[in-house]
């Protein structure tokens, strides 16, 4: 069984020139979970993957997966299975990518089977990349990902480019590897896009933290409504207004200002009025996101501040001024022989 790592970002800062890409952020992704790694474009999403990845060397603080550094980790390609800048030759199969890659890595040929499979692309393995849609592709760097049965997962954008059917899958897919133990970080510049497989967000902006925590935190600060429905709406109107409950008819039932939803089933319940419809309000959610990576200061409305960074340990290094100072180690990178035709 694939052993999922944390992962810790520890007052991460780094700059390229006069742009400071991240700046003083710390976060911990926990295994057996999946995060979503939020932000809209340039936010610092990609750097800070590159920092995880030994790709970019840090200008302050850490980022390690199992207390280390990547560069450390003994058996990198088993541990870790990253989906960053893959670039695939248009004239080759996935069949082929996989292949070159997995003799490279010292992989067992039957595992390209397994992830053709468990990715959904074995029907079209033997085509040429060039002829795949975004989506296959999206399918084909998540098998490169999985090669080495890694515990740990960083996925920078998968979902971007899937049709529904695809979406959907991927959602039900990246919980199955959490619930197998593994740690699985996606990012994604999209709340709604993630928020179905997502149990923790990790939402950064401007380079710096605005928020971390469980997605169901943010949906109760983000929802402070709930919305009820009854056979009998006289008589749940009734059972709210002797509870208490402020509330006002919608679309689908009564919305009521009530953030806990069992609070309003509860109220029903003790009227012995039935329930045929009983949620939080979603719809706030997306609001919230925009709002907390609207401010960089964490000040926003309905989010927790950031905290404080809770460790800055300068590097030794000079800052890197490029994203190409070290060789991509990374299992989901085909090797250099087979990225030189870029698609298009
Ligand atoms: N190699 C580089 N040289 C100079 N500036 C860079 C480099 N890489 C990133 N940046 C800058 O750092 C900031 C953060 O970029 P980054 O790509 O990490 O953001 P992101 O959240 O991944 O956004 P996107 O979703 O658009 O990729 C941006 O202002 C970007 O222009």
């Amino acid at each position: 069984m694939p052993k999922g790592l944390p992962i810790e970002v520890r007052g991460l800062t780094k700059r390229f020139g006069d742009v400071t890409a991240v700046e003083q952020l710390s976060f911990t992704v926990q295994p057996g979970r999946v995060t979503g790694f939020l932000g809209p474009n340039g936010a610092g999403k990609t750097t800070t993957l590159r920092v995880l990845l030994g790709l970019v060397r840090p200008t302050a603080g850490t980022a390690t997966i199992g207390g280390v550094p990547y560069a450390k980790l003994e058996r990198p390609l088993e541990a870790v299975g990253a989906s960053l800048d893959a670039t695939f030759h248009p004239g080759r199969t996935a069949r082929d990518h996989l292949k070159v890659y997995a003799t490279a890595a010292g992989i067992a040929k039957p595992r390209i089977g397994e992830v053709l499979e468990l990715t959904g692309i074995q029907s079209v393995a033997d085509r040429r990349v060039g002829g795949y849609s975004l989506g296959m592709r999206q399918r084909l760097a998540l098998a490169f990902t999985l090669l080495g049965d890694p515990g740990v997962l960083i996925l920078d954008e998968p979902i971007n480019g899937l049709d529904p059917e695809g979406i959907r899958w991927i959602r039900g897919f990246l919980q199955l590897l959490a619930r197998d133990g593994r740690t699985v970080l996606v990012s994604s510049h999209l709340l709604s896009e993630v928020q179905q497989s997502v149990d923790d967000v990790v939402i950064i902006s401007k380079g710096r933290l605005v928020r971390t925590g469980t997605l169901s935190s943010l949906e109760l600060d983000s929802a402070p409504q709930s919305i009820v429905d009854s056979p009998d709406r006289d008589a749940a109107a009734a059972a709210l207004t002797a509870a208490g409950l402020r509330f006002a008819p919608g679309r689908n039932g009564f919305i009521v200002d009530e953030r806990d939803p069992a609070k309003v089933g509860a109220a029903l319940a003790a009227a012995g009025v039935g329930v045929s419809l009983l949620h939080r309000l979603r719809s706030g959610l997306e609001d919230s996101f925009l709002q907390l990576v609207g401010e960089s200061d964490g000040s926003a409305n309905g989010g927790t501040p950031a905290p404080a960074s809770e460790a800055t340990v300068a590097h030794d290094g000079p800052a890197a001024e490029t994203s190409a100072e070290a060789p991509p180690a990374v299992a989901s990178e085909p090797p250099a022989e087979s990225t030189e035709g870029k698609d298009a």
